[in-house]
């Protein structure tokens, strides 16, 4: 058997990790039809390319069905947690650089810390009779990081996806999303909250600590990893 390596399957993350390989001697490419999720890996031995979504890839390397994966830390501490024993960071790749923040309208100007987010919260609850709706696709990390800081009134909303435009669709008051340029910030009139963001992620080679390795498996990964070092 081959070592299987998850590849973000489209998009920033794919061609960068492509260039981050190749940089190191080892070809990855797409093969078959343009729409087709196949590839192959050139440059070393016994590895197979396994083309998967970013956010899935966190799931694939905890249940071992790959032995590497690259993918966003953001993502596998949402979905793995901090300090799991399911993966090891090998690598951060130097791409895929975002910031995990909370952020509220431009026009809340009383709004600029997580203080004064508790305190808009407490009185939000009062007016309105429910809790303010913070919209994100990062339940966990958002939740330990709001009770780190003593923020206490409020739910999260569920968004999979245009999370700014949930607060126009009203559906939300206050979003944490990932953002890097703050484009999508500037133009849904949102701003970030002072302070350390949530989490700053970037895109990671991980391994996964339980995937079996057959005697073949284990020394083509050993080899891998030499080569990466
Ligand atoms: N604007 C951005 N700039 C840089 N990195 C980003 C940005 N948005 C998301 N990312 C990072 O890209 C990674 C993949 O996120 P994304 O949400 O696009 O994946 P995904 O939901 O798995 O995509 P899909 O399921 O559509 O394949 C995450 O680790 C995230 O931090
Ligand atoms: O700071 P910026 O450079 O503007 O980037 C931030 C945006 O990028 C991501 O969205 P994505 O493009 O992945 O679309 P999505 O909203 O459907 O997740 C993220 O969720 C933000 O919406």
């Amino acid at each position: 058997m081959s070592v299987k390596i998850g590849v973000p399957s489209k998009g920033r993350l794919m061609e960068k990790t492509f260039d981050w390989f190749a940089a190191r001697g080892i070809a990855m490419k797409r093969t078959g039809a343009e729409r087709e999720y196949s590839g192959a890996v050139e440059g070393i031995e016994g590895v197979d390319l396994v083309l998967l979504s970013a956010s899935e890839i966190p799931r694939e390397l905890a249940a071992g069905r790959i032995h590497l994966g690259v993918t966003g830390t953001d993502l596998v501490r949402e979905k793995l947690g901090n300090g799991n024993d399911l993966v090891d960071e090998l690598a951060p790749m130097g791409f895929g650089h975002a910031d995990l923040i909370v952020a509220v309208p431009d026009c809340w100007v009383d709004v600029e810390t997580l203080d004064d987010l508790d305190a808009a919260a407490a009185a939000f609850r009062a007016d309105h009779g429910f809790r303010l709706r913070i919209a994100t696709k990062y339940h966990r990390l958002v939740r330990d990081y709001l009770r780190a800081h003593g923020v206490a009134d409020y739910q999260l909303v569920d968004s999979q996806g245009a999370t700014e435009g949930t607060i126009r669709n009203g559906t939300a008051e206050a979003v944490a999303d990932i953002t890097s340029t703050g484009e999508t910030l500037r133009a849904n009139h949102l701003k970030i909250l002072d302070g350390e963001p949530v989490l700053r992620s970037q895109a990671t080679l991980f391994a996964s600590r339980v995937a079996p390795c057959d005697a073949a498996e284990a020394a083509a990964l050993a080899a891998l990893k030499a080569r990466l070092a």
